[in-house]
């Protein structure tokens, strides 16, 4: 089964509320929560406090994506405001399994990050301890940027190394993601798809889903 998981880094932070429970009744699976600190990307926006916010909004779990430096000091700050998800960059991580562990301890879902130029090799030692691998398609720190088509490789690669442990680890793609891609990703192996403008730059959101998912 594919999965949408709408980034509300594309929603109009003016009407939150209300552009976060429209694509739950377009279809939407997860609410994708981009956090930038301004250090590990070059980009800042949101933290615990909005996260508790919209946390009473939406019955759908929130995928909590933290592109952030030192992220064992604010994970239990976001799994407190109500993360279903939360997941880490291996770039920014210093004891990887430390940190999932970490996760894991707050009753969170775990998740790790590859950015496009990070091998998928990085994940082989920790893939056990995992729910989800989130491949980005673009480098973070922006919504709205092009598809990067060298990363549908590590999607074939990361999803013979879950059929080959006999996982079910989620593989989750972020960045560029439009009805053209995800047919790519799912191709590839992908099985949750996050879109910020492929959704809401769209008018009808509920056909912007529906055409995703394909
Ligand atoms: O994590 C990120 C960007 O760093 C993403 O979640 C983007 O917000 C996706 O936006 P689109 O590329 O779909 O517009
Ligand atoms: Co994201």
């Amino acid at each position: 089964m594919i999965k949408i998981a709408p980034s509300i880094l594309s929603a109009d932070f003016s009407k939150l509320g209300e552009d976060i429970k429209e694509v739950e009744l377009a279809g939407a699976d997860y609410i994708h929560v981009d956090v930038m600190d301004g250090h590990f990307v070059p980009n800042i926006t949101i933290g615990p406090l909005v996260v508790e916010a919209i946390r009473p909004i939406t019955t759908l779990p929130l995928d909590v994506h933290l592109m952030i430096e030192n992220p064992d000091t604010y994970i239990p700050h976001f799994a407190k405001a109500g993360a279903d998800i939360i997941s880490v960059h291996v770039e920014a991580c210093r004891h990887l399994h430390r940190t999932i562990h970490l996760i894991k301890d707050q009753g969170v879902k775990a998740g790790v990050v590859l950015n496009p130029a990070t091998p998928v090799e990085v994940i082989e030692t920790i893939i056990e301890d995992i729910d989800l691998v989130l491949l980005m398609t673009v480098n973070p720190g922006f919504g709205g940027q092009r598809f990067i088509d060298s990363v549908l490789t590590k999607i074939e690669k990361v999803s013979a190394l879950v059929r080959s442990r006999g996982l079910s680890v989620e593989i989750e793609v972020d960045g560029g993601v439009n009805k053209v891609t995800a047919k790519k990703c799912i191709e590839a192996g992908a099985n949750v798809l996050v879109a910020g403008s492929a959704i809401y730059n769209e008018v009808d959101r509920s056909l912007a889903i529906k055409n995703i998912r394909g």
